[in-house]
């Protein structure tokens, strides 16, 4: 039997769902590369928080308020652009998590 033909383990032992010992270790291999991703984005959405922060902090201070629409619709732009319809609300998750809810 070649070896991508061999049945992977049973189901209940692989998480992947895959059929194959191949297609199991190209999965466990890019799920690796997709945690570590997502590690590195949630980073970069804790960095973005921190930064709109400030903004944030500085405009109250200066006596201006915390949500600046016309900013927020340059972001929803931006991310329908280029990530299409789903990144509207995208953008808005992370408006959200970076000033709250309006
Ligand atoms: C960070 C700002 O303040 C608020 C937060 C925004 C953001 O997190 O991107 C955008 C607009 C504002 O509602 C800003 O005005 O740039």
């Amino acid at each position: 039997m070649t070896a991508s033909s061999t049945p992977a383990t049973s189901t209940a032992s692989n998480a992947t769902g895959a059929h194959s010992q191949e297609a199991t270790t190209v999965i466990e291999g890019a799920r690796g590369r997709i945690d570590s991703l997502d590690d590195r984005i949630i980073g970069l959405i804790q960095e973005r928080m921190a930064v709109s922060a400030a903004i944030q902090q500085a405009r109250m201070t200066s006596g201006g308020r915390r949500v600046n629409i016309a900013r927020e619709n340059e972001i929803l732009a931006r991310y329908s652009t280029a990530l299409g319809k789903p990144g509207a609300p995208l953008a808005l998750t992370l408006l959200e998590l970076s000033r709250g809810r309006i």
